[in-house]
């Protein structure tokens, strides 16, 4: 199942340069492995703001709960999640 998945990021205003770059370090990480999986085949900035939109193929909700649970800045994101499907005028639907 394909996911848009909406991610605001919003770090402590008093959380020391160094724990914000290792959770940085360790989310990029991630990131990288998912997307080297397939399992997050998109990631895109929304220009201005410390924002992605995401696309996440996977196999159900619990999995993409269990991924995105996982992601290091978890903590400190308010995450959106919408289910996709095919739409009927996508050329991937014509055949
Ligand atoms: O920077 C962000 O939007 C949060 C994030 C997700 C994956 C990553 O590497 O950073």
């Amino acid at each position: 199942m394909l996911y848009m998945v909406d991610m605001t990021v919003n770090l402590p205003h008093d959380m020391p340069a160094d724990r914000a770059d290792d959770i940085k370090a360790r989310e990029k990480a991630y990131a990288l492995d998912l997307q080297r999986q397939g399992k997050w085949p998109h990631i895109w900035r929304v220009v201005g703001e410390y924002r992605n939109i995401s696309i996440f193929d996977a196999a159900d909700h619990s999995e993409l709960h269990q991924l995105l649970s996982q992601l290091p800045l978890f903590p400190y994101m308010v995450i959106k999640v919408t289910p996709l499907c095919q739409h009927p005028s996508s050329l991937q639907a014509q055949s």
